[in-house]
């Protein structure tokens, strides 16, 4: 079947080309150009990137005013087919464009730019002459070459040696002949053209082989004068070796410099070829192999309810219910494995996967090279390498964080989600996708498992498993109860910090911490401590007036960073040096309220003399691989305390930790989040299972202020069934998630008035339509379907770099379309008034309501 017309996906940004275009196929391209194929198209006079949505044997157009596919980018579709259905599912979805979900889906190094060319005029290139230029314009020109000026001169023949060079690169090499290249531009001897070039290219090495053999070698090798003795040893090597060695290895074993090597080629001895390899981020780490444990009777439940699925390759997607230490990761190793052996493959999606290196040491120990990981703090091009080898299956698992979901298996089997309540798996950025639900949405095209793994699973997710009979899509709970190797949970004391307060006592530590980390010290064991950073900024205020510094731009109090001393906005980057008197009244007595890690270290120093800390916090990680030192500092025991914010929470598994406290528990209780409650209870359970988890019993402290807040009461109790039957009873009357879904849209611009005049009309426009259809102010009545509008009102951060900010909030209930509604509603709000800066975001299943 030939295709002649490709529809597009253009890289342009804007409401108006969020829509398929129309190009020709060239013949040259017939059965090369595929769906999910990387194109650059001519669009307006620019070149662009796209990717091919569909291919068609003719078009609505007419052909005479279609334009040619001008490049196809890659051999192979960066895109597999399901991944492009995938994106139109999510574009529907989120109420985002097609070109920003597919976007997300590859790796930064192939988000290709145009860029600029320069050649002479038919001329391609020394054999690409076609026999039609014979007599051309530019042919002609060329036989008189009296028509162009010295300078001129050298640079044609500059180009056409060349074949083609960029732009840049041309203008680098004349720089103060702009005039003239221009001028030979338009007078048509040189060309212009436009291609799209990647970021990052496939990496290559020099490698050499010796291309004598056998019994030549020894005539080779006897032809050598005395002088050329190194040349002959560097000959020796390749022969004795007998394979193709890196230039590198050679030049550093042997300690000869490059210029032998070459001469060895010049005789033609030995090539040196570019080799295309793939960059490891993880080369020359050893990971500790491991062999499957045997299962406990709750992990083979757990294990032969998933396998089933598996070995039936149809759908399913599980909840896996266990607490902390109950072995969910053997679990997922396990069906892994399983996965594999049946020929498909498994991807592992972490919250975020710099901050649990524990989990990535034992995918690689058990499944070695056979793994890919998908780490944020990778270098462009070893994301890109490893995102090939899951293209090209040269590996069987990816492990990564969020966008992770995307990778481009051929036959996905499995899909691990750990820790699904975290609220990292939701993208904040367009387009705003939970990985959750593209997770389970690529499960059902692939008719592939998945499991949600959690000790606290999400409100959502245990709703749904419970109302399974309603909803066929919905998971399956499995739950773990035990931890394998018998230690019990550990033991949770609640401490009232109004009490010590009252008792005199003014520290940060209640009595009760300070001697659990005094006992600890002389008994050889660790201690975790836990800061939540929510609630604990670190800005700047003076202590006579009350001036905070903020940001100019944004309505937000500016953040103090000990290391470059100044203050930085976390909104628009807008930095000061930090003030030593007060900007307002003079005084000298501002000062930064540092974060609470650095505060709580000076106070264990203060408190226990010459106790080791290690902290951990956005300060001590900022550099590659630091987590990783800080963590197994801490494993080699070379401290006593490991103190830090959420990053401390997650997946640590230490023997010799017997005590966790947390400093304060509730400073993410304030906040005006319906999930405060959850997020509260989610972190302290994390953070207790961190104790006691092997021999060695362990103990927890949770200091509070409130300590009658049910969030905390059922943490220390590990009661996640009595924490989410209160939690739900009150999202119930509130027609918060679960019960209700939501919407967040939220409209920004510089002038206040007009925008509080725009959010308004948004509002009453969306008010009205639901009201026709039947669905506005039901929700209170019980109805199937229903929906509400709040707002509009100021956003919680009412400025960002000097944009007002309005929202609302739409609350629904059933099967109705409300994305397609507000989105409709926005188009014509912005339509209507035709103001380019008005924006309109639309965030689906918000997970923040800032
Ligand atoms: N079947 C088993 N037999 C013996 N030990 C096991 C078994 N399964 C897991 N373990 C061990 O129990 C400990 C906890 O297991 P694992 O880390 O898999 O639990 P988890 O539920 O993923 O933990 P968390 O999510 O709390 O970090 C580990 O040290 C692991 O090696
Ligand atoms: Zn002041
Ligand atoms: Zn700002």
């Amino acid at each position: 079947m030939t295709y002649r017309v490709a529809k597009v996906i253009v890289d342009v940004p804007s409401r108006e080309t969020d829509r398929p275009f129309d190009y020709l196929i060239p013949d040259e391209m017939q059965g090369w150009i595929e769906i999910g194929s990387r194109v650059g198209v001519p669009f307006g006079r620019r070149t662009v990137q796209g990717f091919v949505l569909s291919l068609h044997q003719e078009s609505g157009m007419d052909p005479r005013r279609m334009k040619p596919v001008q490049e196809l980018l890659d051999l192979m579709p960066p895109l597999p087919r399901d991944l492009v259905k995938l994106a139109e599912w999510m574009s529907r979805k989120y109420a985002c464009s097609m070109i920003s979900a597919l976007q997300a889906m590859i790796p930064a190094a192939l988000k290709g730019k145009a860029e600029r060319y320069i050649s002479v005029s038919g001329f391609e290139g020394e054999d690409e002459v076609e026999p039609e230029a014979e007599g051309s314009r530019a042919k002609d020109l060329f036989a008189i070459p009296t028509m162009l000026t010295g300078e001129e001169e050298e640079i044609v023949a500059y180009v056409k040696a060349s074949g083609q060079v960029t732009m840049d690169h041309l203008s680098g090499r004349y720089p103060d002949r702009a005039g003239e290249i221009k001028g030979l531009i338009q007078r048509g001897i040189l060309t212009e053209s436009q291609m799209i070039k990647d970021k990052v290219r496939k990496k290559t090495v020099k490698t050499v082989v010796a291309v004598v053999s056998g019994e030549e070698a020894e005539e080779a090798l006897k032809s050598f004068s005395g002088q050329a003795r190194r040349q002959k040893e560097v000959l020796q090597f390749l022969l004795e070796v007998g394979a193709p060695l890196t230039l590198q290895e050679v030049l550093s074993t042997l300690r000869v410099t490059a210029g032998t090597v070459s001469k060895l080629t010049e005789k033609g001895f030995a090539v040196i070829e570019d080799v295309e390899v793939f960059r490891d981020p993880y080369q020359g780490r050893r990971f500790k192999s491991s062999e499957p444990l045997e299962r406990t009777p709750e992990q083979e439940v757990v294990f032969g309810k998933v396998t089933e699925v598996l070995d039936d390759r149809s759908y399913g997607v599980f909840l896996l219910h266990g607490v902390t230490g109950s072995g969910k990761t053997e679990v997922y190793l396990q069906t892994i494995e399983r996965c594999i052996s049946l020929g498909r493959q498994a991807i592992v999606l972490v919250p975020e996967i710099s901050l649990t290196p524990q989990m990535v040491e034992r995918f690689k120990g058990r499944f070695g090279g056979k793994v890919a990981v998908m780490h944020s703090r990778l270098s462009t091009g070893e994301r890109y390498d490893e995102w090939r080898k899951i293209r090209e299956g040269r590996v069987q698992v990816a492990i990564g964080a969020r966008s992770a979901v995307f990778a481009p298996f051929a036959d996905l089997g499995l899909i691990v989600m750990d820790e699904e309540h975290e609220t990292s798996y939701k993208q904040e950025e367009t387009p705003k996708y939970h990985a959750r639900d593209v997770a389970v949405m690529r499960a059902r095209q692939h008719e592939a498992a998945v499991i949600l793994g959690s000790a606290t699973p999400s409100l959502e997710s245990y709703h749904a498993a419970r109302s399974r009979a309603d909803d066929d899509f919905a998971p399956l709970l499995l739950e773990m109860k035990q931890r394998p190797s018998g230690s019990r949970l550990p033991g949770v004391h609640i401490v009232d910090m109004r009490e010590e307060l009252r008792d005199g006592n003014r520290s940060m530590f209640s009595r009760a911490l300070h001697e659990g980390i005094s006992s600890r010290l002389e008994k050889g064991e660790q201690t975790v401590l836990f800061l939540n950073r929510r609630g604990y900024s670190t800005f700047v205020m003076c202590r006579t007036c009350g001036y905070v510094a903020g940001c100019p731009e944004c309505d937000i109090s500016l953040t103090y960073h000990q290391k470059s001393n100044n203050l930085r906005c976390h909104y628009c980057g807008y930095a000061v040096p930090a003030p030593s008197v007060c900007p307002e009244c003079g005084s000298e007595h501002i000062r930064y309220f540092g974060t609470g890690t650095q505060r709580v270290e000076g106070e264990l120093a203060k408190l226990f003399p010459g106790i080791r800390v290690i902290r951990m916090d956005v300060d001590t990680t900022t550099e590659k691989g630091s987590h990783e030192k800080l963590l197994q500092a801490f494993r080699e025991k070379k401290g006593d305390v490991l103190l830090g914010t959420q990053m401390v929470a997650k997946g640590l598994d230490f023997p010799d930790v017997t005590l966790v406290g947390v400093i304060a528990a509730d400073t993410a209780l304030n906040f005006p989040d319906f999930r405060s409650a959850e997020k509260t209870f989610q972190l302290l359970t994390q953070v207790a299972g961190r104790a006691g988890r092997h021999q060695l019993p362990g103990e927890v402290f949770i200091q509070t202020y409130m300590p009658e807040h049910y969030s905390i009461i059922h943490a220390s109790g590990h009661d996640y069934g009595s924490f989410v039957r209160e939690e739900l009873n009150h999202r119930k009357t509130l027609h918060y998630p679960p019960y209700s879904r939501l919407i967040l849209v939220t409209l920004s611009h510089e002038q206040l008035p007009l925008l509080l005049r725009m959010a308004e009309n948004f509002a009453g426009d969306l008010r009205a339509k639901a009201q026709r259809l039947g669905w506005y102010g039901n929700l209170d009545r019980f109805a199937e379907e229903a929906l509400d509008i709040l707002g509009p009102v100021a956003s919680p951060i009412p400025r960002i770099k000097n944009r007002y900010r309005f929202q609302c909030m739409v609350k629904y209930r059933g099967p109705l379309d409300a994305v397609q509604l507000v989105r409709e509603t926005a188009a014509a709000t912005l339509d209507n008034l035709r103001d380019a800066s008005l924006q309109i975001s639309i965030d689906v299943d918000p997970q923040m309501l800032m």
